[in-house]
């Protein structure tokens, strides 16, 4: 075997969803560009030659990685506990952020896991929820719904309710409200076991730059020219990562020009801050990539 199918990865995502977009849109800005012609063709692959990407159902990719048809893969949490698959969890990509809840009727009288013994539970995770109850030996019955699940209860159907919130929105316009929190779920980047043994390398160089995309989140580059003389208070206003890059100015020996890294939500009192202390021509930049 050469080096190169050695290393060769490939790595599941969700071929639609709500997390669909947002984990291309990371790949992209990480450099792993898509070659992909059409957007049902199962497989792509990418300017990396050595890494393809599979199309798949979140909820299927944890078993995937799992079974070895993919190395790596990008799934919610949750999912990974719904197939209870054997994947070792590389990094949280801090998105997709949801909390898997036990719900009940406002107006049902119950208000703990153990008033629902004996009781019927609607859920998109049977599974995940078989496990809560059993944990806790309270038993209940499941009744699988594959969406909408919060309508149950008002159908008659079920008692209570497992499922995600996020805004806690429908919970709210279903008038349910959250008995206990199960799960806390992100989506993450998983590896199939085998595979973080004996590919190591290639696995290792996409998740740093999945991790280069995540630090530079919320972040922006600030570039400024500073009289030597006012360099000091510019200093002081200037958090940075590391404290400022400070270098000359060819052009005009009393001139300073100051870089820093600085968290986005600060820029828009920064600038006045930094403008007031003696800071001129200054830039802001977005960050597409941080590599500590
Ligand atoms: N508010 C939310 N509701 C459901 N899933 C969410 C939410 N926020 C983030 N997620 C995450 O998105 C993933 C759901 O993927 P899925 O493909 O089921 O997306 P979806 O947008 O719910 O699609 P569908 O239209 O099939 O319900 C899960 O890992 C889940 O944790
Ligand atoms: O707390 P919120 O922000 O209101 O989000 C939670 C809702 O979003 C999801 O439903 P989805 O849109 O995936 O539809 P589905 O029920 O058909 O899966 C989830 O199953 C909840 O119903
Ligand atoms: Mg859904």
């Amino acid at each position: 075997m050469t080096d190169e199918t050695h290393e060769h990865i490939r790595l599941a995502i969700p071929n639609k969803g709500r997390i669909s977009d947002p984990i291309i849109d990371l790949l992209e800005k990480g450099g792993l560009h898509l070659h992909s012609s059409s957007s049902r063709k199962l497989i792509a692959p990418t300017c990396d030659p050595a890494v393809e990407v599979l199309f798949a159902r979140p909820i299927d990719i944890p078993e995937y990685v799992a079974n070895g048809a993919a190395d790596l893969g990008i799934t919610g949490r949750d999912m990974v506990r719904e197939r209870g698959a054997s994947v070792t969890e590389i990094l949280d990509l801090k998105m997709g952020s949801a909390t898997l809840v036990l719900a009940a009727p406002e107006d049902s009288g119950i208000r703990t896991a153990k008033d629902l013994a004996g009781k019927r539970i609607a859920t998109e995770f049977p599974h995940t929820t078989e496990e809560f109850f059993r944990e806790r030996g309270i038993p209940v019955s499941l009744f699988p719904v594959s969406g909408a699940c919060e309508a149950t209860p008002y159908l008659g159907v079920a008692d209570a309710i497992v499922d995600l919130s996020s805004s806690g929105t429908t919970l709210k316009t279903n008038h349910l409200m959250v008995l206990e929190e199960i799960l806390h779920s992100t989506t993450i980047l998983i590896g199939n076991n085998d595979a973080m043994q004996h590919r190591r390398g290639k696995i290792d160089e996409i998740t740093l730059a999945l991790e280069s995309v995540i630090s530079a989140r919320g972040k922006c580059y600030l570039m400024m020219n500073v009289n030597r003389d006012s360099l000091s208070e510019v200093k002081e206003v200037l958090p940075g990562l590391g404290g400022p890059t400070v270098m000359d100015v060819a052009s005009d020996e009393s001139l300073v020009a100051v870089h820093a890294v600085v968290d986005e939500e600060r820029v828009y009192q920064l600038i006045t801050r930094l403008r007031n202390a003696g800071a001129r021509d200054i830039l802001v930049m977005p960050i597409d990539r941080l590599i500590r």
